[in-house]
């Protein structure tokens, strides 16, 4: 069932010791187990058997290749955000096809390359974009396939920064206009229109908003049939949130496709998933080296080598990571607060505050959780740190999907102007 486990005194990604892994690749890394991947996959499909859908992994979470490969390997699609992630798509081999462009800011040019590409649908996010669209399109002598993204003006219960289906959040289109910029899609020569698509945010464990944004979705649906357009797709985002706290179970796949059954199941269109999190979450680790143990005057600090570069989420977000030893301790090793913190100089460089952990010393290993989705994707250099290595483990082999530049070639990206 799992695919960290402890075994022979280690945690290990699958069938790999985590202290070998950190060896070969040098610490801090984010390793991924091709197992979780396909085991979250199948249980997401399988919840929607019997029900026409399409699986469009949202690649924002993960992009990374090898992850995008293993994903497409099972038939997932994807959904992108800019034509960077539609090229990564297409490289790791998911059909154009399967792909779906959502964003509130895509520009005329990733739209053309989204057209030539061929892929499966754009989700138009407001009215001034579906002009553009449709002009980039007759332009090209395409027909765009399109959905509108809707904004339902339903409250999911979750961090603010990753709620988007409000009517004061940026995304898609009033519900009310909604009929209205259907209307005016529909007669653009250059469209197609194939469906209407929402996502109310992210990380969401309560399926009463979904519920509700679901059946004003319904609702309008079947208004547009009325009005003699009969829609292909219902796409319904991502969202559907993770255990990020050991042992609790927020409702999962099987809930949530019960509730899109409810809502729209009667309705016959294809339903369109995008989730990310839910898929990648759990699949990944970021594995770090303690630097050193700092006893301060009021509290004691873990300094890790990994820090809010790499992991942006618990600075961001105020988001719980789990912290596993990678060095199985003991059931009666006592375990005291400290504050785990990265070396970048920030205070918001903190993984977690007072967590209860055994004695832990310099040049042990630890493996923060839940980090497989929106870890690697969000870190950047700050501080002149290189993005850390990214590993695929499959049973007992590895592979280092991205590695860690040298310093050199970090630097090669810039140079200086001959006036200075
Ligand atoms: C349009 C869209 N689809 C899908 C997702 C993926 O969401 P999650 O990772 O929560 O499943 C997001 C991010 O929240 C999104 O903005
Ligand atoms: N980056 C956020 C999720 C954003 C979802 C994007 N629509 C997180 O780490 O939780």
């Amino acid at each position: 069932m799992h695919h960290f486990t402890y075994r022979d005194g280690v945690l290990h990604a699958e069938d790999v010791a985590l202290p070998r892994l950190a060896e070969a690749v040098g610490t801090p890394f984010y390793v991924y187990a091709t197992a979780t991947l396909e085991r979250h996959y199948r249980v997401f499909r399988q919840a929607f058997e019997g029900l026409p859908h399409e699986l469009c992994f949202a690649m924002k979470a993960n992009g990374n290749l090898a992850v995008v490969r293993t994903l497409a390997n099972l038939g997932a699609g994807a959904d992108v955000v800019s034509a960077g992630e539609m090229e990564m798509a297409l490289m790791a081999g998911v059909p154009a096809g399967r792909i779906v462009f959502s964003g509130v800011g895509k520009t005329a040019e990733e739209m053309a390359r989204a057209l030539k590409a061929g892929i499966l649908q754009i989700n138009v996010e407001s009215e001034p974009e579906l002009e553009t669209l449709a002009g980039v399109a007759a332009e090209l002598g395409l027909t765009a396939p399109v959905a509108l993204r809707v904004n339902p003006d339903v409250a999911a219960d979750t961090h603010h920064k990753i709620a988007t289906g409000k009517a004061e959040d940026k995304f898609g289109i009033d519900l009310d206009r909604a009929p209205a910029v259907f209307a005016r899609a529909a007669a653009l020569p250059s469209l197609e229109v194939t469906g209407v698509a929402l996502h109310i945010g992210s990380q969401i464990t309560d399926m009463a908003p979904f519920a509700a944004a679901f059946g004003r979705i319904a609702g309008l649906v079947e208004g547009l049939k009325g009005q003699g357009i009969a829609l292909k797709h219902i796409d319904i985002g991502g969202g559907l949130g993770i255990p990020y706290i050991e042992g609790t179970t927020p409702p999962g796949p099987a809930e949530y496709a019960a509730v899109v059954r409810q809502t729209l199941g009667h309705l016959g269109a294809t339903i369109v998933l995008e989730p990310g999190r839910l898929i990648a979450g759990n699949a990944g680790l970021l594995v770090s080296r303690v630097v050193r143990v700092k006893e301060g005057t009021s509290r004691r600090f873990l300094i890790l080598d990994a820090g809010m570069n790499d992991l942006l989420r618990p600075a961001m977000y105020e988001a719980h990571h789990h912290i596993h030893p990678v060095q199985a301790v003991p059931g009666e090793a006592p375990l005291r607060p400290i504050d785990v913190v990265g070396p970048v100089c920030e205070s918001g460089d903190t993984f977690a505050r007072g967590r209860l952990l055994p004695e832990l010393k310099e040049g042990d290993l630890v493996a923060l959780g839940s980090a497989g989705a929106y870890g690697a994707v969000m870190a950047s250099t700050y501080n002149g740190r290189p993005l850390v290595p990214e590993v695929l483990v499959n049973g007992g082999r590895f592979h280092i999907v991205r590695r860690r530049p040298d310093l050199k070639e970090m630097l090669a990206l810039e140079s200086l102007p001959d006036w200075l």
